[in-house]
């Protein structure tokens, strides 16, 4: 029998390490959904392999995405979220996130999608085990903690360091660069830790939740552990991502975005 039901129209916002691999698996097709439009910063450098996807979708400017799509997917700098995220929640739509840091700064969007009906997801991405703290934060959760242990290339430049003046190049061990909240690992790390932020909406909250962060020269991978303490359950659990060609970003991002999207009007759903 044909499934004549409507697909439902998805946008990508920026073409780089995440969004190019989210784009390229929406148009070898994810059940129930259509590529319509996406935005890049340099629209030429993206033009000719843009134009040779099945789906041909719109290139178009990030203003114009919440018209055209039902979904859109951010995958762009922190900066830019309040502008992709507030016109979709505004007209009822879903805006998946992965600047998820960002949604501190803008905890309005939030309302502004209660408000008109719309939604923000927020996909586990470079994370692991957010199934189990959503689960465990229907109970009450006593604690939570995030240790990250980065290569010195994944957190080169960012603002905590730059700020404090902290050098991490050339160190030879693993050196302790930031404890504190969730909120100001974001504030001190915007392109690094969205996971922080993200085990935070999960549990307890960016002002509870605890964050480590290593400058590590001693891994290649992007660390991260979590340890949660709840009335339901204990648990840790780590994940090492072999970053992708943007050293900051874990290839499991993509990947996590990709089965977020075939969640959505998947006949079998599994996990939370
Ligand atoms: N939630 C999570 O677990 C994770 C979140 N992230 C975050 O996701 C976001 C995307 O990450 P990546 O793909 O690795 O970054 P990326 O830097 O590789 O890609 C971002 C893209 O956005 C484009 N862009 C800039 N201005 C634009 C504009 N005005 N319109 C359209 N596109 C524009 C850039 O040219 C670039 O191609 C970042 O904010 C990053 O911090 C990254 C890893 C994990
Ligand atoms: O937290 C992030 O934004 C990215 C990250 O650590 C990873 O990809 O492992």
């Amino acid at each position: 029998m044909a499934d004549n039901r409507a697909k439902t129209r998805v946008a990508v916002a920026g073409l780089g390490a995440i969004g190019t691999d989210v784009v390229k698996a929406l148009d070898q097709g994810i059940e129930g959904l259509t590529l319509v439009a996406v935005s890049a910063n340099s629209p030429d450098k993206h033009r000719g392999w843009v134009a040779e996807l099945k789906s041909a979708p719109k290139l178009v400017p990030i203003g114009q995405l919440a018209e055209i799509a039902d979904i859109v997917v951010e995958c762009a700098p922190s900066t830019l979220v309040r502008s992709i995220v507030a016109p979709v929640v505004e007209r009822g739509k879903t805006a998946v996130v992965l600047s998820v840091g960002a949604l501190l700064q803008n905890e309005d969007l939030v309302d502004l999608a209660k408000a008109h009906g719309g939604q923000i997801i927020v996909p586990t991405g470079a994370l692991i085990g957010l199934d189990a703290v959503t689960a465990a934060a229907v109970g009450t959760i006593h604690s939570a903690k995030l240790v990250t242990r980065k290569p010195v290339a994944g957190l080169v430049g960012a603002p905590h360091l730059v700020g404090n003046n902290i050098r991490i190049e050339g160190i030879t061990e693993p050196l302790r660069i930031f404890e504190g909240s969730a909120r100001d690992a974001a504030k001190g790390f915007p392109a690094n830790l969205n996971v922080a932020v993200a085990l935070s909406l999960a549990g307890i909250g960016p002002d509870r939740t605890r964050v480590e962060i290593w400058a590590d020269p001693t891994v290649t991978r992007n660390t991260h552990r979590i340890e949660v303490d709840s009335d339901s359950a204990r648990f840790s659990m780590m994940i090492e991502n072999i970053p992708s060609e943007n050293p900051k970003t874990g290839r499991i991002t993509a990947l996590s975005v990709i089965a977020c999207l075939r969640k959505l009007r998947a006949s079998l759903r599994i996990g939370t």
